[in-house]
């Protein structure tokens, strides 16, 4: 037999080897990505679940209800945070999420102040899923200072709960001015603003101030609905002593008392309490507790003289009272 007859079929044989071997590689190297993609998935969904920020925190710890379908439906809430903004409103709402009887709308809807003419449906798909029985609350911390959100609220509700959370007014301004500067939403300085520069007076209207105005905020409110309804939370003390504050609003909300002191975690880097879910301990994000804007401390002095006595109107209209000093 001729042997060069078979040089051509050895070397047909080693490409064909040489095509399945790559073949394999490539099919392997294929299976290692398909299995790492859903590696990543699984490692997202289980800590979107833990973290309760998806999907419509269903996944719920520790109660057994993370089946969607266990007749839970998006319910118009019974009770609102209605602000004031920058004066510890995230918190709160972030506590009373710890509550198995409370579900909490994760998206702020201003829907009273801003968003009125989206209609209720729309302000319905903001919230949370809730089981029978659970309150829900949402947080929109315009709706105190904003001029119809007091009546529209009460067309809504006559006697839905309405939570207000205050502290210092002036301090409460400047967190609002330092959040505006650093969303870029204010182009003028605080101290060119806070003056009506014609008379020389407090611009009451100006947006870093308005909110602060409690005594003349709450007085609107107070046309529609009875102090009774209407719960006032110290922002300083939701802050060193978060578990006294939301042991209160259970009381208004008439729940038993199931968040447990053990639930809170001074966090020393942080200066604040995080709070422990069953699963983890969470902490706010880093938008809240900046360091303010440094403000001219004489300008500084002037507010706070402007504001004492509309404090006192405050205290007196509520009939409580405030270390702002
Ligand atoms: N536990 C905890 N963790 C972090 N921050 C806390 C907490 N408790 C209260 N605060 C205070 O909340 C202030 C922000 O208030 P709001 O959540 O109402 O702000 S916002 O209107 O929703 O933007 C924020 O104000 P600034 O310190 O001025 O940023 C905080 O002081």
């Amino acid at each position: 037999m001729d042997d060069t007859a078979h040089v051509p079929l050895i070397a047909d044989d080693m490409k064909l080897q040489q095509a399945t071997c790559c073949h394999r590689k490539v099919t392997r190297l294929k299976l290692i990505g398909i299995c790492f993609i859903c590696t990543l998935t699984i490692l997202f969904i289980t800590k979107a679940c833990i973290t309760r920020r998806w999907p419509d925190r269903t996944c719920k710890f520790p109660s057994t209800n993370y089946l969607v379908n266990d007749n839970r439906k998006r319910r118009l809430p019974q009770s609102i945070i209605i602000g004031v903004k920058k004066a510890g409103t995230g918190a709160l709402r972030h506590f009373l999420d710890l509550h198995p009887d409370v579900i909490t709308a994760s998206k702020e809807p201003n829907f009273f102040s801003f968003r009125y003419e989206n209609g209720f449906d729309w302000y319905n798909k903001l919230m949370p899923l809730s089981r029978e029985g659970q309150i829900t609350v949402e947080k929109s911390s315009n709706n105190f200072h904003h001029e119809q959100a007091p009546g529209r609220t009460f067309e809504f509700n006559s006697t839905i709960k309405l939570i207000v959370v205050v502290r210092e007014p002036v301090e409460r301004a400047i967190s609002d001015y330092t959040q505006r500067v650093i969303n870029n939403r204010s182009r003028r300085k605080f101290e060119d603003s806070v003056f009506n520069f014609r008379t020389g007076e407090i611009n009451r209207e100006y947006i870093c101030i308005r909110p602060s105005l409690y005594h003349t905020n709450l007085q609107r409110w107070l046309k529609y609905f009875p102090m009774s309804q209407i719960h006032i939370v110290d922002g300083e003390n939701l802050k060193s002593n978060p578990y006294e504050e939301v042991y209160k609003v259970e009381e208004f909300l008439g729940l038993s008392h199931q968040v447990k002191r053990e639930q809170f975690v001074f966090n020393a880097t942080k200066g604040f309490f995080c709070f422990r879910t069953s699963s983890m301990v969470e902490c706010l994000r880093d938008n809240k507790g900046r360091q303010h804007i440094l403000i001219d401390p004489e300008l500084k002095d002037r507010l706070k003289r402007y504001f004492r006595p509309l404090n006192e109107l405050f205290f007196r209209q509520i009939g409580q009272r405030f270390d702002w000093s």
